[in-house]
């Protein structure tokens, strides 16, 4: 029977980082309205996909009073804020496809959204920590969690709401996994080896229902909608073609500047399995992960640093090896390979599939222009590359193997290394000496 390890601030440290013992990462219950004085960006924020199809977008952001931001008083009042500003400026930015972009977002969008975007220590574009995690509501506010509906939406019609909740439940599927973290580190420092079987074999389960989630992918979302439509919104203004230069946010700086869109890649999630587990990134992937924290909200990036500077997993499992513990250990690494694997594959039908798609029907319009689907007007500048701006499937296959890497590092460590652990809760490390 496993112990059950009582730590007293392990409560405490989740709700420090911001992180809920319902739904993890994702914001408990946003606010779906802002106060009366906000009404211009609300008006306009819920009208976005509509903006966009009769071309107006622009012109009714360009009719926006520049409202103050002192007026915004709570966290949340601020991530609603922040996700209305987000979409509204992938809306005006993006309106009129990749050749007609804009170099410059008007003051009155850009003072507000570099303010707010200030507080809440975000950068000026739309984040998964918006799309995602703070932009959803039950339709019925009693009901299930599988009763969702979004706040905020794109262009792209029933494969954004696809596209966003699904991400989102993966989010909530993870959260169990994210709940026991702590003890993880807690049973490593008190040299509990039961503890950390059990904690581990939640976070194999937990990652487990991530691509349970993830699958649903397939059932909400169209891929030519999603390449064809949607996905440009999301896409942001560095390592793009489509926008070299960045952009000058009006009353802000003079200077353009460069931010990735959003991606999944900034959930905080992977990145703290990924610690918790030791897999390391080599230097590309991991520059690219790590620019990616950047973009979550602070408490969040901060809870995945304070894991990677917590004791080592793989260190405690090779030094007990104790072969349940080994063996949920495996698993945890295992299961993060298999839903890497499994993202590749969405990937590949939702990016690769579609993409080569276009081409050839981009070179029959040439020969037929009456064709003028979705895909024959998909955007051409981010063909090879994700919404967050990488080489995409070079990258997700560099990454899922070096997750595969772990399994080899922990079994080199059982072999190789004599640790002395040592449990003095002041001097939590450990001491490796090689033989
Ligand atoms: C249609 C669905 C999806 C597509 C097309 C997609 C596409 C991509 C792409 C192109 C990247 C490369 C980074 C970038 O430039 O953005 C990426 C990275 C990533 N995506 Fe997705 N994604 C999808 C859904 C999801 C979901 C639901 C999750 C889970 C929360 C997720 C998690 C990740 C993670 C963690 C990375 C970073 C690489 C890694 O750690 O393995 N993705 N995704």
């Amino acid at each position: 029977m496993a112990t059950k390890f009582q730590d007293p601030q392990r409560l405490q440290s989740l709700k420090q980082y911001h992180i809920s013992e319902e739904y993890g990462f994702i914001l408990p219950e946003p606010l779906t309205k802002l106060p009366p004085y906000f009404q211009p960006w609300m008006e306009v924020a819920g009208h976005v996909s509509e903006l966009v199809c009769s071309q107006s977008l622009r012109v009714s952001v360009h009719k926006m009073p520049l409202l103050e931001t002192h007026f915004l008083q709570s966290h949340r009042e601020l991530r609603l804020a922040h996700l209305a500003l987000s979409v509204m400026t992938m809306g005006y930015v993006w309106q009129e496809g990749e050749k007609h972009t804009v170099q410059v977002l008007p003051k009155n969008l850009a003072i507000p959204y570099w303010e707010v975007s200030q507080r809440l220590g975000l950068p000026p574009v739309l984040t998964h920590a918006d799309g995602v995690l703070a932009n959803w509501r039950k339709k019925d506010p009693k009901g299930s969690d599988v009763n969702l509906e979004l706040l905020f939406s794109l262009p792209g019609g029933d494969s954004v709401r696809g596209f966003f909740l699904v991400t989102l439940m993966v989010e909530k599927a993870a959260v169990p996994g994210l709940k026991v973290i702590p003890d993880v580190i807690g049973g490593i420092r008190h040299g509990d080896v039961a503890m950390v079987t059990r904690a581990l074999n939640i976070i194999s389960q937990a990652i487990g229902s991530m691509k349970e989630a993830l699958q649903l992918m397939h059932v909400y979302v169209d891929p030519s909608a999603f390449y064809g439509i949607m996905r440009i919104f999301l896409s942001g203004w560095k390592d793009n073609p489509a926008m070299p230069e960045g952009l000058v946010y009006a009353g802000v700086r003079d200077e353009p500047m460069e931010f990735s869109g959003g991606s999944a890649a900034q959930s905080s999630l992977l990145h703290c399995f990924d610690e918790l587990l030791g897999v390391r990134h080599d230097e590309e992937s991991g520059a690219f992960l790590t620019r990616m924290r950047d973009y979550m909200p602070p408490s969040h990036k901060r809870f995945i640093e304070d894991i990677s500077r917590g004791p080592s997993l793989q260190a405690f499992v090779g030094a007990r090896a104790v072969q349940s513990l080994t063996e949920a250990y495996g698993r945890c690494v295992s299961r993060l390979v298999d839903l890497r694997s499994y993202h590749i594959s969405v990937v590949s039908r939702f990016v690769t599939v579609p993409a080569s798609q276009a081409r050839h029907l981009r070179a029959e319009a040439r020969a037929s222009p009456e064709n003028h689907g979705a895909l024959v007007r998909a955007p051409v500048a981010l063909e090879e590359r994700g919404t967050g701006g990488s080489g995409i499937m070079s990258f997700l296959k560099a990454v899922r193997d070096q997750t595969k890497d772990a399994l080899i590092t922990a079994c080199a460590t059982e072999s190789k290394d004599t640790i002395v652990f040592i449990t003095s809760p002041t001097e939590n490390r450990f001491i490796r000496s090689s033989y």
